[in-house]
């Protein structure tokens, strides 16, 4: 047993136990924290993703799905992942320093990271056995995403998630991931970056020793290059652009208001994150 930390046997009297505060150390609070923030911000939540036998979409589906109109297709995945980056924004909110931040920095924080959180979280419903992921309700390859007309995008979304669910991380290591994309002081455009900085090493050495305490140390070395991240993003924001071009007059009103303003701000709304 460490020191400082009764055994907590049975055998051990009450007289001991009272006499001992049974302390954890503040690292380990922090990762449970960060592990119990994210459960209440996943969906579908841990114990859905087990329990549900994940069912593939037939052909006449998939079929029906590639016939759908690009910008039906496009509006479609524009509303799933905004409602998934506005559970991103409720778990960063539950961050310990996030909402002590100055506004200004929480939303530049959020702005490059939670499109690359959401594509963190997306391994937790992504089956690598059939290279497919959940998609309203069934399992979904690649091919059903054809009418948004962005191969490459598509691809590099599933072979991101492949990869990341080939290290089978466990919900508190995904917690501790996601934290750490979030609360990077390498933003640029951060105010305090400082005090951001502060934040992340607090995560870093809590992200360490749960890696220790689960002999889990090698996972460090295999995780995705954070630079795989960021060009997922600019693909996706490519194609964002790629998407207006086809269809003039900016983003369809279809598109949820948090989407366009993440991913095709307009010029007149003055520079980003300040409004
Ligand atoms: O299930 S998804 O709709 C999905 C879409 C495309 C894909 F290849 C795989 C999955 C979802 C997702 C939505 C938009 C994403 O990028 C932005 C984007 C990409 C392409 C078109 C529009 C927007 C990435 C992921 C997964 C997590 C949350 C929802």
């Amino acid at each position: 047993e460490t020191a400082g930390r009764v055994s907590l046997s049975p055998l051990c009297p009450l007289s001991v136990l009272l006499s001992h505060r049974v302390t954890r150390v503040p690292s380990e609070l922090l990762s449970q924290s960060v592990l119990l923030s994210h459960r209440a911000t996943c969906h579908p939540r841990a114990e859905e993703l087990q329990g549900q036998r994940w069912v593939p979409f037939s052909r006449e589906e998939i079929s029906a799905f590639q016939s759908q109109p690009m910008a039906e297709m496009w509006q479609r995945c524009a509303r799933r992942v905004t409602e998934a980056i506005e559970r991103v924004v409720e778990f960063a909110k539950r961050l310990r320093g996030f909402l002590q931040l100055s506004q200004h920095d929480q939303i530049v924080l959020l702005k490059a990271g939670a499109m690359e959180v959401v594509l963190v979280r997306m391994c937790r419903a992504f089956d690598a056995a059939t290279r497919s992921v959940l998609f309203e309700g069934k399992l979904a390859g690649p091919e059903l995403f054809r009418s948004l007309g962005c191969p490459e995008l598509v691809a590099s979304i599933f072979d991101f998630a492949q990869s990341l669910s080939a290290l089978r991380c466990s919900e508190s290591e995904l917690a501790m991931l996601s934290a750490l994309v979030l609360l990077n002081a390498g933003r640029p455009c951060l105010q305090d970056r400082p005090r951001v900085a502060r934040l992340q090493g607090h995560l870093d050495v809590a992200f360490r020793l749960l890696l220790r305490r689960t002999r889990r140390e090698g996972l460090l070395a295999r995780l995705p290059a954070p630079g795989r991240l960021r060009a997922l993003c600019s693909q996706h924001l490519e194609q964002v652009q790629a998407f207006r071009r086809l269809h003039p007059g900016g983003l369809p009103a279809a598109f949820p208001p948090l989407y366009r303003e993440l991913f095709a701000p307009d010029p007149a709304d003055g520079p980003a994150g300040t409004r």
